[in-house]
């Protein structure tokens, strides 16, 4: 058995080591997968392969994971996705032409934090927009992680981006199609690694990067993500810190628990009264959550029936208020 790195998983495993090797799933791995899914081998992993006599090759287990980036589809079914293993950094990639989604940014930085790794957030095309410096500044308090403008036509500002490889480390971009990912990889790497197509005129690309491979890039490597036009969260977990400003004001609400929705004594509400928080800053942070907690809710029994019981308690306790009870569904 040899331990290898996979390098692609979309026409069956390749790896790294004494050149590219192509392998199928042995019988032990594919017990493991048919009872846990996310265990199926996938771009980042270390797995032992098991070279037959025959000359079949076979990854016969995945090791341990250090990171996992996981992505619930969109749609709100509880399909998962696993996009990687092992990442050390999860670059959250956005143009800053058009306009940064701020929501978007968001929702990528809780799957990102989710996985375990570092998040950080490069602001591509900054040669098209003059004040690319202070929209990443302003970005960076929103975001609660380091916020790096370039732009990989000019060669600007890869420095940063570059040290992030340092130690060997991986990291994996994510963002949608259009980002500017592939021409960042070809940026850093001086040597045109990626395909990248022609700009549209709305400053969106075309979708063209379709498998997750690893590419080696300063010293480390890097996954680029396929254009993740709609990525589910899979839970509550990584919102705190994308949301500081939220769960800083949340630890004076009446309840641990409080949704900020109607509950009595919520200093998130208050702050929304004072002109603290923007109001739109909840409403994403409330439908993330939401949108977390249901993949939650839909993995665990347990947590179904807890979550029953908590809405039988604040309902009865709303009614005895003279309040109605909030919209089914969204908090
Ligand atoms: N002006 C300018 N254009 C850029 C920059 N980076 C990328 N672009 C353009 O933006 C378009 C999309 O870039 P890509 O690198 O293909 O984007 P991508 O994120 O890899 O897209 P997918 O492969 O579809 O996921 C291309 O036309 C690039 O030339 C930049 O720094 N400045
Ligand atoms: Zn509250």
């Amino acid at each position: 058995m040899a331990t290898v790195e996979l390098l692609r998983d979309d026409e069956g495993p390749a790896v790294t080591g004494p050149g590219v090797v192509r392998a199928g799933w042995g019988g032990s791995l594919l017990g493991v997968v048919h009872a846990d899914p996310d265990a199926a081998p996938t771009t980042g992993d270390r797995v032992r392969l098991c070279f037959w006599p025959d000359g079949r090759v076979t990854v016969e287990a995945v090791e341990p994971r250090r990171t996992v980036l996981i992505r619930a589809d969109a749609d709100g079914s509880a399909r998962r996705q696993t996009l990687a293993a092992n990442v050390d950094v999860v670059a959250v990639v956005e143009g800053l032409l058009p306009e940064p989604d701020r929501n978007r940014i968001a929702r990528l930085l809780a799957l990102a934090r989710a996985s375990g790794a570092e998040p950080v957030v490069v602001l591509t095309k900054a040669d098209l927009e003059p004040e690319a410096a202070r929209i990443a500044t302003e970005l960076e308090a929103d975001c609660g992680c380091p916020v790096l403008p370039v732009s990989s036509s000019l060669g600007h500002g890869l420095e940063p981006v570059r040290a992030l490889f340092a130690g060997g480390h991986t990291v994996a971009l994510l963002g949608p199609s259009g980002a500017g990912k592939s021409s960042l990889v070809n940026a850093l790497t001086g040597a045109t690694v990626m395909r990248v197509n022609a700009l549209r005129r709305d400053g969106k690309g075309r979708h063209t990067t379709v498998t997750r491979e690893l590419h080696p890039v300063a010293g480390g490597h890097v996954i680029d993500g396929p254009g993740l036009r709609s990525v589910g969260i899979n839970s509550a977990a990584g919102l705190d810190d994308t949301f500081a400003d939220i769960t800083r004001l949340a630890a004076a609400c009446r309840f641990a628990d409080c949704g900020h929705a109607v509950e009595p004594g919520c200093a998130v509400i208050a702050a929304i009264g004072t002109g603290e928080l923007l109001p739109s800053r909840l409403d994403s942070f409330r439908r993330l959550v939401a949108e977390g907690f249901r993949q939650e809710l839909r993995r665990d029994a347990r947590l179904r029936h807890d979550e029953v019981r908590r809405r039988r308690v604040l309902h009865k306790s709303l009614r005895r208020a003279g309040q109605a009870p909030p919209e089914r569904g969204y908090w």
